[in-house]
């Protein structure tokens, strides 16, 4: 032990209040470099995260040197997205130091949440899929698991969304403008990566062919580590992201030609790899400069975690005991050719030494049975970025139809199938085969999803490997999903069943006799109308609408997809719009429909569907027949942070996609766990959230997926007959196509309408139209008994425990990933 240096010698910082308002002054004054008096919100966010991450650093230590120390086996959360929105009330809330925080700005007069609302979103992720990343790393460092988590370090996350005119207009979201606080530059962390160039065969010291790549491009992968508090503060791992660096920042000799620009050309061209995120969800962009991103984090954060495991190992047999990776969908699945590559060119392993340490060490998760999110990409793109590594592909690929030909019998059409190329048309590479050919463990995201990988896209791997699918059903974190975004709810939980259901969800359950205690349930729809006057607050800021507190806040928040159908959503708020107008003198339950998400730039659809609810919105809105009766409202910019506003408000969770395509849902998780009820379809998660928290409890309807595959199989199914047989439903789409909602283009909506019609309805909205209607009344209908609405909400939250992350987490810990909790030692001993 370097006795020069004993981390116990460093005072550690206080976290009570005093210490915590003279830190605040000292890292205002000596590193931001402000008077008090002169200092704006976004310096005192900046100071007030210095400090706390003071806080941090310490245990941080402790943490990663126990794992040395241990030689702890870890896992590697491989993905290209981490939507992790704002840090300081996590760090705060995990730490346990919120009021005295809150306490040391009062004594500075400064107000917390002015310093909380300087934070810009790290919005590094498009949806569900980046989401559950974040909530992962979460779980596992506050289930003291040693996991870390590579991705990228965007300059440029999510775009923000803006409305002009009701049409999404997307601008850059700059979250690094002015630094971030949280993370810590680790120049001295530099990996090469290559592209192009082509591969050189040669015999190597005993003769063996071998291959060296040769006159490739080469740019720089560099660190940024940021701190991931666990819940308690007992564990802080690491969420490792790289930035692409030019191996030379400027070209003099260019520069002396007079080519200023292409004197900096390289250097720009290669931070484009961290520039920007590509902002689709659920559908693949087939663009290079994705795939090259996706190579540029695999391939530096592989190199990473083998200088790791050579500190403590000189062979690569033990490296499926000392390492777990979990590729997040087919992002990051290029890595199987990569980890053959460094072994088997690198450090000369013979090739099923290398393999076998591969399969071994990696495994897979799907997200999605989309075909158009099924990442193929050219042969002859990867040719030629990648050439080491389509070889390795047909390498791999060839080795295992040679062993599967054999069993298959000559059924070429299976092999085919099986193939890691696809030769239909310009020839391809299925990433999902690669992954799971090249994974130990194969796992989908919830039951039903799990099952239909089995039999549909997977059917074929599955008969080949029948112990390699597993279910991993998704989760969210309590602590960021209840405890700091309603705090109203999470405060009267605790004063009734202790804080233990924090750390451990299941707890909540005690919950389930309270829904039968009429003064609890006073206390919990006193909560949610704080929660919902807040929203009212947030939506009245962003849109100008006033709504009714009061009013049922009927909730649909995700990304715009024509799967998720928020269109079946928009047919029925037009419909029970058309009902009010009917029959002014019905005492009609209050509606307000809240709707909010993005669309990915290119698509057209999803952006003509955000044009469509605005529109709605505009009509509705003003028109004073129907009063308050009725409100539509689209949030801009949905994110983590407008999240954990809207979600603790709702109080009907739509979860309406079409069944068979969502593969899993987490904001079906977080609403339900808020005390909303939801309305859905037997769809993904949906299925294991009604098995918990019980059928009365929960609006069902709609086809099933085997339904659903029934009636498309049929080829029978005609749209414009169901239409026809339902007078709402064809008032409805006759208003869309006349242009009542777009009187300055009456044809805006066209293919929209042609979409549902002649389009064939693929998402199937008018076929469950009508069944979606009887669910949405028996809610309104619901809603007018507060006393039973509020039992059928507490028992929600009661029966949500098993939807948190720490439970998935713990599964995955010990079904594929086989790491245990590692207790870190604070006494700072054992430094190296
Ligand atoms: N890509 N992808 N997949 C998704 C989401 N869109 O990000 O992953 C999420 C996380 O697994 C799922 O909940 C969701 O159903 C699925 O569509």
């Amino acid at each position: 032990m370097d006795a020069r240096f004993k981390s116990r010698d460093i005072e550690r910082r206080s976290l009570d209040v005093d210490g915590l308002k003279r830190s605040f002054l000292e890292w205002l004054v000596y590193s931001v470099g402000k008077d008090a008096r002169a200092a704006t919100r976004r310096d005192w966010f900046h100071t007030v995260a210095l400090a706390v991450r003071d806080r941090v650093v310490d245990r941080w230590m402790d943490t990663t040197r126990s794992y040395y120390h241990e030689d702890a086996k870890r896992v590697y959360y491989l993905s290209l997205e981490f939507l992790i929105g704002r840090l300081l009330t996590n760090s705060l809330s995990n730490l346990g130091i919120v009021d005295e925080c809150r306490q040391a700005l009062d004594r500075l007069g400064l107000s917390m949440e002015d310093v909380v609302d300087a934070e810009p979103d790290a919005a590094l992720g498009n949806g569900g899929l980046g989401r559950l990343a974040a909530c992962f790393l979460d779980s596992m460092a506050s289930q003291g698991l040693p996991g870390y988590g590579y991705g990228i370090r965007y300059e440029f996350g999510l775009f923000e969304q803006r409305f002009e005119n009701g049409w999404q207009v997307e601008y850059p979201e700059q979250w690094l403008q002015f630094g971030n606080p949280w993370e810590f530059a680790r120049p001295e962390v530099l990996y090469p990566v290559q592209f192009y160039g082509r591969v050189e065969e040669f015999r190597d010291s005993v003769g063996e062919r071998a291959y060296r790549w040769v006159d490739a491009d080469r740019v720089l992968a560099m660190a940024y580590d940021t701190p991931v508090v666990g819940f308690g503060g007992e564990t802080i791992n690491t969420l490792r992201l790289w930035s692409a660096r030019a191996t030379r920042d400027f070209n003099f000799g260019h520069f002396n030609d007079g080519a200023y620009m292409k004197a900096v050309e390289q250097k720009i061209l290669s931070e484009n790899l961290s520039r920007v995120l590509y902002p689709n969800d659920a559908t693949e962009t087939g663009k290079e400069l994705r795939l090259k991103q996706e190579y540029f984090f695999t391939s530096a954060s592989l190199q990473d975690i083998l200088r790791r495991y050579l500190q403590h190992h000189s062979t690569f047999e033990n490296l499926p005991n000392k390492a777990a990776i979990q590729l997040n969908d087919t992002h990051p699945a290029i890595g199987i050719a990569e980890l053959m590559r460094l072994l088997v060119d690198q450090h000369a392993l013979r090739w099923d030494d290398a393999w076998e340490i591969t399969r071994a060490t990696f495994a897979y998760t799907n997200h999605t049975l989309l075909p158009e999110a099924l990442e193929a990409w050219p042969v002859r793109m990867i040719e030629r970025v990648l050439p080491r590594h389509m070889q390795i592909i047909y390498e791999i690929n060839a080795k295992f139809l040679n062993r599967t030909k054999a069993k298959a019998a000559g059924d070429n059409a299976k092999l085919s199938r099986l193939s890691l190329i696809d030769e239909r048309g310009e020839r391809r590479v299925r990433m999902g085969n690669l992954a799971f050919l090249g994974s130990h463990k194969v796992n989908g995201v919830s039951a039903l999803h799990t099952d239909l990988m089995k039999q549909t896209v997977f059917a074929d791997f599955h008969e080949e490997f029948p112990d390699r699918i597993n279910n991993k059903t998704n989760g969210i974190t309590p602590r960021r999903w209840l405890k700091q975004a309603n705090p109203a709810l999470s405060e009267l939980i605790t004063t009734r069943i202790g804080e233990g259901w924090i750390s451990d969800l299941s707890q909540i359950a005690a919950l389930r006799e309270k829904a039968d205690d009429v003064v609890f349930r006073e206390e919990f729809r006193r909560a949610k109308r704080k929660n919902k006057k807040r929203l009212a607050a947030y939506i009245a800021r962003q849109t100008g609408e006033e709504v009714l507190v009061d009013s049922i806040f009927d909730v649909q928040v995700k990304r715009m997809h024509e799967y998720k159908r928020q269109l079946l959503n928009v047919l029925h708020t037009i419909a029970l719009y058309n009902e009010m107008r009917d029959n002014p003198t019905v005492s009609w339950v209050p509606v307000t429909k809240v709707f909010a998400g993005k669309a990915a730039p290119s698509y057209h659809m999803a952006k003509l569907i955000i044009k469509l609810i605005n529109d709605v919105a505009k009509v509705v809105n003003h028109d004073p027949s129907v009063h308050d009766n009725l409100k539509v409202v689209l949030l801009p910019n949905y994110n983590v942070t407008a999240a954990e506003i809207i979600i603790p408000a709702a109080d009907l969770s739509e979860q309406i996609s079409t069944a068979g395509m969502e593969a899993s849902g987490t904001g079906n998780m977080k609403l339900a766990l808020n005390g909303a009820l939801t309305i859905g379809t037997l769809d993904g998660a949906n299925v294991e959230i009604r098995e918990h928290v019980g059928a009365d409890n929960i609006f069902i309807f709609g086809m099933t997926a085997d339904e659903v595959n029934d009636l498309r199989a049929s080829g029978g199914f005609n749209p414009r007959e169901v239409i026809a047989s339902n007078p709402s439903l064809k008032r409805a789409l006759d208003m869309i196509s006349t242009g009542a909602f777009s009187p300055d283009d009456r044809n805006r909506y066209h293919p929209i309408v042609q979409a549902l019609t002649d389009g064939g309805d693929h998402f199937l909205v008018t076929a469950d139209f009508a069944d979606y209607c009887r669910a949405q009344d028996a809610a309104m209908q619901l809603y007018r008994d507060p006393e039973e609405w509020t039992r059928k909400a507490i028992l929600n939250t009661a029966n949500m425990g098993w939807f948190s992350s720490d439970r998935t987490v713990n599964e995955y810990a010990g079904e594929i990933w086989d790491v245990h909790p590692v207790k870190p030692s604070h006494d700072g001993e054992g430094f190296r």
